[in-house]
């Protein structure tokens, strides 16, 4: 494991990947099977929890993700994403999730976005510290406060399923 400093800038991590899509992609339907592109989610918000916390990062979560509109077959899918937020040793990563369409120039579409908290881990499997995320722009800060409200949002929630059930035993 590199040594891991304090603080990272939220740039140092940033990744983007683009993929083609294929026909042995797709669902029933003909257009890409979502959990293709939960797949690919998964793996860059893995790439960019690694290195942002210089080390094996595991999926802790991942928030609703809601498919806006399909991916076709051929369309390039493109992947961004980055620190959001970062706690003692846990990491909510962002991804957007756009395509171009194969067969026509246009704007990009934008089909989901993603939220994703990972969790930095030791050989042994348990948590360890991250370096802290450092906001560098006014869209970083905006990220970094959505992203606490959703993690007050899901410790609230947990809580309220613990209570409720240890009030129902
Ligand atoms: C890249 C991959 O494909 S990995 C494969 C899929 N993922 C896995 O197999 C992970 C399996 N889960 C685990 O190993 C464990 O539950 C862990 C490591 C995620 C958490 O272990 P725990 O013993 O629960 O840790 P602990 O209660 O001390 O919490 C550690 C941190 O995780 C966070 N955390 C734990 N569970 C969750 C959750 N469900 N959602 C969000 N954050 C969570 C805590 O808030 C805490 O954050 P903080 O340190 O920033 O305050």
């Amino acid at each position: 494991m590199s040594d891991v400093p304090a603080s990272r800038p939220s740039s140092a991590a940033r990744l983007s990947l683009s993929h083609i899509t294929a026909q042995h992609e797709t669902n029933l339907l003909g257009t890409v099977h979502g959990g293709v592109i939960m797949t690919l989610v998964d793996s860059v918000a893995g790439v960019v929890a690694a290195r942002h916390s210089g080390g094996p990062a595991v999926t802790a979560s991942m928030d609703e993700m809601v498919f806006l509109v399909p991916v076709r077959v051929g369309d390039v899918v493109h992947f961004t994403a980055q620190v959001n937020w970062t706690g003692r040793s846990s990491m909510e990563i962002g991804v957007r999730i756009t395509a171009d369409r194969w067969d026509s120039v246009g704007p990009q579409v934008h089909v989901a976005t993603a939220y994703l908290v990972f969790v930095a881990v030791d050989a042994d499997g348990q948590p360890r510290q991250v370096p802290q995320v450092e906001p560098e722009n006014d869209e970083d800060r905006r990220r970094m406060r959505e992203a606490e409200i959703r993690r007050s949002h899901r410790l609230a929630r947990r809580k309220a399923i613990i209570d409720s059930r240890e009030g129902a035993a």
